[in-house]
């Protein structure tokens, strides 16, 4: 049987973030990808130019004319934009049957764009994040959302549980930018009570346009395959490890993550380059 997935995100036309690299993450992981537009931006590795919303009645009919044919087995949303649009999307899901949903809460783009406009934080907490089966805050985005700076994994841990404490099923609190560990670590916790830290070793390079897109859309994809929330984050883990270690130097900026690696390496994890560490 065909695995549905769906992302609600903008549009990257550099093709490294958003919308295309969700479509490419789905694809590698063996799932057929429908997308829901909500912005389009004019992007390269460089930086965002120019943003361009979406008409929320044409978000809400690309979401109808996906959700009235076909059976999503989990779904992703990366940059939304406006309190319209979330509202938007969360009004025109409860009306259909639910799946696994995560939420990566996009706010700012690498060069410093902001893809979040401040008066959508209210509504991505009280309309979006209750209705997540996963949280994906990289440390900046967890900071506003939880309303405390976070230079630890001490902090990281606070920061979850109070993430946790707004509905979402799970949080999976990224570590890509702490400063004060040379290991990419990942903190996940669950309203199950399950806890453990994912750890790889932190890679020396510029080319990471597109990390946390590439890394919410392969959870996005086993889950729609119908993986286990644990098993679904650990893969993603391998997938994006590979992806920014074999990054493409394309472009004049942060080149962009392979969304191939992880197939060419044979959709195996390789043990010298990933620690998965369970407390
Ligand atoms: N230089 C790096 N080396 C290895 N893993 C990284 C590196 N930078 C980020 N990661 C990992 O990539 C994923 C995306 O993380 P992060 O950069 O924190 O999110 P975002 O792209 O949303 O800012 C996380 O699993 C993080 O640990
Ligand atoms: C259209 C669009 N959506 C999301 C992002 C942010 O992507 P992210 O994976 O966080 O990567 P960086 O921007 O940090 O490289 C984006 N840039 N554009």
């Amino acid at each position: 049987m065909t695995s549905i997935a769906l992302t609600i995100a903008g549009s990257d036309s550099g093709g490294g973030a958003g919308i295309q690299a969700d479509l490419k993450t789905f694809q590698e992981l063996g799932t057929f990808g429908t997308s829901a537009l909500t912005a389009v931006t004019a992007q390269n590795t460089l930086g965002v130019h120019a943003v361009q919303p979406i008409d929320t009645s044409i978000v809400i009919a690309q979401l109808e004319a996906i959700l009235d044919d076909f059976t999503i087995g989990a779904a992703k949303t990366g940059m939304l934009f406006s309190a319209e649009i979330i509202e938007a999307i969360s009004d025109t899901l409860s009306r259909y049957p639910t799946f696994p949903f995560v939420i990566d809460p996009v706010m700012i783009a690498k060069g410093g764009a902001s893809l979040l406009q401040q008066a959508a934080i209210v509504a991505l907490k009280e309309r979006l994040i209750p209705m997540a089966a996963l949280l994906t805050p990289n440390i900046p985005e967890a900071e506003v959302l939880a309303e405390m700076p976070i230079t630890s994994l001490s902090h990281m841990e606070i920061a979850a549980k109070r993430l946790l404490e707004m509905g979402a099923g799970a949080v999976l609190l990224k570590g890509g930018h702490r400063e004060d560990t040379p290991f990419a670590e990942d903190l996940f916790v669950s309203a199950d009570g399950e806890r453990f830290i994912m750890k790889s070793k932190r890679i020396q390079t510029k080319d990471t346009h597109g990390t946390g897109c590439t890394f919410a859309a392969a959870i996005t994809a086993e889950l729609a395959k119908g993986a286990p929330m644990t098993e679904a984050v650990i893969t993603a883990k391998h997938f994006i490890h590979a992806a920014i270690e074999d990054g493409l130097s394309i472009g004049n900026g942060h080149g962009p993550t392979n969304h191939a690696a992880y197939r060419l390496r044979g959709n195996r994890a390789r043990k010298d380059v990933e620690l998965i560490e369970k407390r």
